[in-house]
């Protein structure tokens, strides 16, 4: 421990990139690699959907319509969820922030607990491409494991290669049109994240358009040098 109050540094990783770029994908493969909790605003609005919330009722037709939620309903369901006690390993932050004020935010979150953003992983790709990886995909409800209609169909219809199950899910939100919207979106209020992680030296750039191992591994050199740097800190403070 570095003191009394403050806990030791743990990790704090961002993958940015359009919906499409394969942020999903990869922070699953981080978790089972390193450990990291992920943690996906988009996962936990689809949740206050499903449960009904308020959170969820005010969240559900922008989400619908492509459009980003507020800063306050987003960042109310992720700070909740950051206090559980597993984000202590670390997190990976897939879908947040998306904006600039959402960036300010989690520094001002992180600040009070002695915490920092490590890296800010931009998923590099070629945009044009991201309304057809995205209409057309689905999900093993029971594993995680993602598909494609055309890109990587599973070997029988309606059942998981990977685990069996079949419980294939596809969301409502990956429509073109909406894809389309939540395309603008990331353009004209994500995008910008990118400078902005730059000029604090935090960017790190990864071109995400080939095989989804040679992607991973590319992430996992960038997030094994970021905990690296985090245990060092944690020790140099010691
Ligand atoms: N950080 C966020 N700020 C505002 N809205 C968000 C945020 N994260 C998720 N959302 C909402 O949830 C939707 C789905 O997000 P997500 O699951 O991250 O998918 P994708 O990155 O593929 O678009 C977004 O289109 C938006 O409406």
């Amino acid at each position: 421990m570095t003191g009394d109050t403050q806990p030791d540094p743990v990790p704090v990783l961002i993958l940015l990139g359009p919906p499409g770029a394969g942020k999903g994908t990869q922070a699953r493969r981080l978790h089972e690699t390193f450990g990291l909790v992920q943690l996906s605003t988009g996962d936990l609005l689809r949740a206050a959907v499903a449960a009904g919330t308020p959170a969820g009722k005010a969240a559900q037709t922008v989400m619908q319509a492509g459009g980003l939620v507020s800063d306050d309903i987003v960042l109310a369901v992720l700070s909740e969820r950051l206090a559980d006690p597993d984000c202590a390993a670390g997190v990976v932050l897939d879908g947040f922030p998306r904006t600039t004020a959402q960036a300010q935010a989690l520094d001002e979150m992180l600040d009070r607990s002695g915490q920092r953003v490590n890296a800010a992983i931009s998923l590099e790709v070629d945009s044009a491409g991201m309304v057809s990886r995205v209409v057309g995909r689905f999900t093993c409800g029971d594993c995680g494991e993602g598909y494609h209609d055309s890109f990587k169909p599973v070997k029988t219809t309606g059942v998981c290669d990977s685990c069996g199950g079949q419980n294939m899910t596809r969301r409502a939100d990956d429509n073109a049109a909406t894809v389309m919207s939540r395309l603008d979106a990331y353009h004209e209020q994500t995008a910008p994240l990118i400078a902005w992680y730059e000029t604090r030296g935090a960017l790190r750039r990864v071109d995400a358009m080939g095989g989804i191992d040679r992607i991973s591994e590319d992430i996992a050199a960038v997030v094994a040098a970021q905990i690296t740097t985090t245990s060092h800190h944690a020790e140099a403070a010691l």
